[in-house]
């Protein structure tokens, strides 16, 4: 129960419902699968995504260490579900944000129906207070959803990185991989 809490007066949260909305992705079959991306790599600009894949599959996460793509494969009646960047902020860099991407498949369509949550439009997200103390700096400034999309339009992958506060490498190991890793990727999605 004090951990619902965390979220900030109740008021706030009142003022408006939380956004969401569904984004319908079609990957056609592509003849050549290796000269084509069907998704580049990128993080959602969420607080959480759920997503369905039909049974095709096609999406794959950057391992922690950003060494290698792992498929995570469709399961029947299985639900993805990515942390976004704006749980990453919201718990100081905790719950990273996962660098995901989605390949096309030499004989198959796929389909997959992503969920996109995010908080009410009002309400600013910054590292929960319970987090952040002397030896572990808030590692964010606050951002609504619209800013931060706009954020991310305009610098992509380098979006978690343009809103963090402090550059140094945090105590406690909380290193923000995500940031390094997209210093690598050139990926244009805002999702
Ligand atoms: O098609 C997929 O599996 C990934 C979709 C996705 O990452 C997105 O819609 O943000
Ligand atoms: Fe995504």
């Amino acid at each position: 129960k004090e951990d619902l809490n965390w979220r900030g007066p109740k008021k706030e949260v009142a003022a408006g419902s939380s956004s969401a909305a569904i984004q319908l992705n079609h990957y056609p079959a592509c003849p050549d699968p290796d000269r084509a991306m069907g998704l580049a790599p990128h993080t959602d600009s969420t607080l959480l995504t759920i997503l369905h894949q039909s049974n095709t599959s096609g999406l794959q996460v950057l391992r922690d260490d950003g060494t290698r793509w792992v498929t995570v494969p469709p399961i029947r009646g299985g639900l993805v579900v990515h942390i976004g960047d704006l749980l990453h902020i919201l718990s100081n860099g905790l719950c990273p944000s996962v660098v995901h991407r989605a390949v096309v498949n030499r004989d198959r369509n796929r389909i997959s129906i992503a969920y996109l949550h995010g908080p009410p439009s009002n309400v600013r997200i910054s590292p929960v207070q319970k987090l952040v103390g002397p030896s572990q700096p808030p590692l964010y400034r606050a951002v609504t959803w619209n800013e931060y999309l706009g954020t991310k339009a305009k610098h992509f992958n380098k979006a978690l990185s343009s809103v963090r506060l402090c550059a140094a490498a945090p105590i406690n190991g909380l290193v923000d991989a995500k940031d390094q890793n997209n210093n690598n990727n050139n990926a244009v999605k805002v999702g």
